[in-house]
């Protein structure tokens, strides 16, 4: 039989109620408490989601959170998802809720109560009898100021199963609509879980006329499997976060039982408003008011969700993105996957990267010369940039034809000791070495280059650049020389600023010898 339910009808028994406690139980992480003007806008924000339900706060906690359930209350004045308002089991906090809730075209009343020995003993010091009868009173009353009343089992998890099927008893008979069994303090295991849903759904009289809720926390990080373990135990509504905010460890993660329930359609075949493409922008909407990005491997949401960085996976996704992505990315918010180049990407995605920078037509030598340079780069610095990547191929492009390359470096300096390089350069396929000592560590390298190929020329300018930022990033060195009243420039990069003035000053030289070919062909050493 169809459960039928004051603010949603007949429910169709395969559909999912989506109810929101980002602004209440997400707003109970430790610095993440949100003004009236930022819960409004969340509020419009889950409403465009799509969600059914939103839980706007607990209206007795302050003044503040009276304002902002009123205000979400009347924001859905005449239409829009049901409001909700949390309060204990005593007649302050309920009649708080419904003064607060009165402008909402749907509201809720949700009502919580401890059920576990451990919180009823230390925390409510009451008896079992003493639990049941104000579960009877304090749902007695909420059904007197809203036809829609959740009640909440407190540590319902780790409760007594025959003494929860008792309670859970008493709620319906009182008028309660929607019963919700939270793992307060996310313990359980998917299996628990179901086990608990089952067990209620068969023994509690009446249980086939309300709505079961999960509500699971995340501290055994088990928030969002044993949500879905309670839905095919007959749960119907599940409760939430946007990005899985909430005490402790926080709460299950709307986006997270969402796209599991889009994505394993094929078992678990439930139906659910949320529009999951918007999906993105409300994580990061949450992520602007509270301060607190979500960590980049975040499944859904994170930077690195539809990343791909290895050779492998990047080859598989640029042939059929279906090899490594579950889902599409835009199905979620994102407007394309990133290949994120780094020391284990391969030549196909160095390659496709490329041409979206607009290198289409660099030849297979400088690809792969390029590809080492990057290797090599990627080796030594966390991320490859795009600017990264131009320089280094530009590198490349303007040495395809070089005559002097430069093929080893190593330099020596330190606070008491008189910097000196060695190095080789090779010269029309000739190696050759040079070693000399210099007044700084780029001093001593630019002496050992005309060691190695000597020459006259006057150094003009010597500039050094960052490319991005961070200390690993990488310079780009300008050199400019003159001799007999010509100019070139060269320049050079690479995260080793010494090793950027090398290829500087080694491509300076080479423009050099190119101008020297045009005008004296003869004159090709030094
Ligand atoms: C699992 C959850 O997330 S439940 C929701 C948790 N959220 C919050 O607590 C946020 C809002 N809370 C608050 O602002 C405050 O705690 C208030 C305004 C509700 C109450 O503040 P205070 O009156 O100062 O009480 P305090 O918070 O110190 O203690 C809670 C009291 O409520 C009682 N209580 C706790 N849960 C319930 C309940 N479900 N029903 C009835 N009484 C309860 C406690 O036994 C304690 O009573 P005592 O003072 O007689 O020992
Ligand atoms: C109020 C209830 C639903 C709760 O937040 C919990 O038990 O974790």
């Amino acid at each position: 039989m169809p459960v039928t339910h004051p603010s949603f009808g007949t429910l169709d028994p395969d559909r999912i109620i989506f109810f929101d406690t980002t602004l209440r139980d997400g707003e109970q992480s430790p610095g993440f408490s949100m003004n009236l003007e930022e819960k409004l806008r969340m509020a419009e924000a889950l409403h465009e989601l799509g969600v059914d339900v939103i839980e706007a706060g607990f209206a007795i906690a302050s003044p503040g959170d009276f304002e902002s359930v009123r205000s979400i209350a009347q924001l859905f004045a005449k239409d829009g998802p049901v409001v909700a308002s949390l309060g204990r089991a005593n007649p302050a906090d309920i009649l708080r809720s419904a003064e607060a809730l009165k402008p909402a075209a749907r509201k809720r009343i949700h009502i919580v109560l401890a059920t576990s020995d451990l919180h009823m003993r230390v925390k409510l010091r009451m008896t079992r009898d003493e639990v049941v009868e104000l579960t009877t009173s304090s749902v007695t009353l909420g059904r007197q100021h809203s036809d829609d009343v959740e009640w909440s089992a407190e540590d319902g998890s780790r409760s007594d199963p025959d003494f929860l099927c008792r309670c859970v008893e008493a709620a319906i008979k009182a008028g309660a609509t929607t019963i919700n069994i939270p793992d307060t303090v996310g313990y359980s295991m998917p299996a628990d879980i179901g086990a608990i849903f089952r067990d209620l759904r068969e023994r509690v009289p009446g249980a086939d006329t309300v709505v079961f809720s999960a509500h699971n926390h995340n501290d055994l990080g088990m928030a969002v499997a044993n949500t879905l373990a309670a839905i095919n135990a007959g749960a119907r509504q599940i409760e939430a976060t946007i990005n899985g905010i909430g005490e402790r460890a926080g709460n299950a993660s709307i986006e997270e039982v969402a796209m599991a329930l889009r994505t394993r359609h094929d078992v678990l075949p439930f139906k659910n408003s949320i529009q999951t493409p918007r999906i993105l922008r409300t994580s990061k909407l949450l992520a602007t008011i509270t301060g607190f990005d979500v960590q980049p491997n975040k499944a859904i949401v994170g930077r690195n969700a539809f990343a791909h960085e290895s050779g492998i996976h990047q080859d598989g996704v640029l042939k059929d993105a279906s090899t490594y992505e579950i889902m599409t990315p835009e199905s979620v918010g994102w407007t394309t996957n990133s290949l994120v180049l780094g020391k284990h990407s391969g030549r196909a995605a160095f390659r496709d990267k490329l041409k979206a920078l607009g290198y289409g037509e660099i030849g297979d030598n400088q690809l792969n010369d390029a590809f080492r340079r990057f290797k090599d780069i990627a080796d030594r610095k966390k991320v490859v940039y795009d600017e990264d990547i131009a320089a280094l191929v530009d590198d490349e492009v303007v040495r395809g034809h070089d005559r002097i390359r430069l093929t080893a470096l190593s330099v020596s300096t330190g606070m008491d000791e008189k910097p000196s390089a060695t190095l080789t350069l090779e010269i029309d396929g000739e190696s050759r070495t040079g070693a000399a000592p210099g007044d700084g560590a780029v001093d001593a390298t630019f002496n050992a280059i005309r060691q190695a190929f000597p020459h006259e020329i006057q150094l003009k300018l010597f500039a050094v650049q960052s490319i991005t930022g961070g200390t690993d990033a990488q310079a780009r060195v300008t050199v400019r020389f003159e001799e007999n009243g010509k100019l070139v420039d060269g320049q050079g990069s690479d995260t080793c600023t010494i090793v950027a003035s090398a290829r500087a000053y080694v491509h300076a030289l080479n423009k050099l010898l190119v101008k020297r070919e045009r005008t004296e062909p003869e004159a090709l050493s030094a």
